[in-house]
């Protein structure tokens, strides 16, 4: 979709959901998501083992672990453990690519088309997964996240991932 602007230019979607995000909030997702990324492993395990603790559900996609009910054990299967380093790289992508809206919607199209046509995971995962990444950063890191501002910059981040997901579930016919 597209809307015109007051001074006749076209705005693309994507461009109005970058343009969310001021500079100034990407340069703080860029310094904060350091922290982040230098314990990268620990939070990639972290932000699952909440996931499939408070949404037990979410589960049911992994055939490796959707048994397991023991956050340790499930942490232990190479399923759980790739898809934590995956998640945490797919953010790093985003981040790293933030001044760049045609990268970001480059990338998230190909998550969601992954998830939508060969996992078949249903797209308020993405929501779900959203909420839970700013509970556990904020938790795990409380100095660098504590700022109302680094919040604000981080839940709108998670809108764009969710936003742009469920358009490319949508255009893929999702129902
Ligand atoms: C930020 C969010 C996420 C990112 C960046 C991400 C990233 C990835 C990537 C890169 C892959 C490999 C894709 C492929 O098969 O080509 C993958 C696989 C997968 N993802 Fe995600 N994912 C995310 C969220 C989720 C969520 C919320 C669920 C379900 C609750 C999920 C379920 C799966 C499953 C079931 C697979 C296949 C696992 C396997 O075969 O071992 N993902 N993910």
């Amino acid at each position: 979709m597209e809307r015109v602007q007051a001074n006749g230019e076209v705005f693309g979607q994507q461009q109005a959901e970058a343009a969310l995000l001021s500079d100034q909030e990407k340069d703080m997702l860029q310094d904060t998501w350091a922290v982040v990324f230098q314990n990268s492993e620990a939070a990639g395990v972290a932000v699952l083992t909440r996931l499939f603790v408070k949404f037990p559900s979410s589960k049911k996609y992994f055939k490796d672990f959707q048994h397991m009910e023991d956050p340790e054990e499930m942490a232990q299967s190479t399923q759980f453990r790739k898809h934590a380093v995956r998640v945490i790289n797919g953010i790093n992508t985003l981040v790293e690519n933030i001044h760049d809206a045609t990268k970001v919607a480059s990338v998230l199209k190909l998550v969601a088309k992954a998830h939508a046509l060969r996992h078949k995971v249903d797209p308020v995962y993405f929501k779900i997964i959203g909420g839970v990444i700013l509970e556990v950063l904020l938790e795990a890191f409380p100095d660098t996240f504590h700022p109302a501002e680094v919040q604000g910059a981080w839940s709108k981040l998670m809108g764009v991932l969710y936003t742009h997901v469920t358009r490319v579930y949508a255009e893929l016919g999702w129902v």
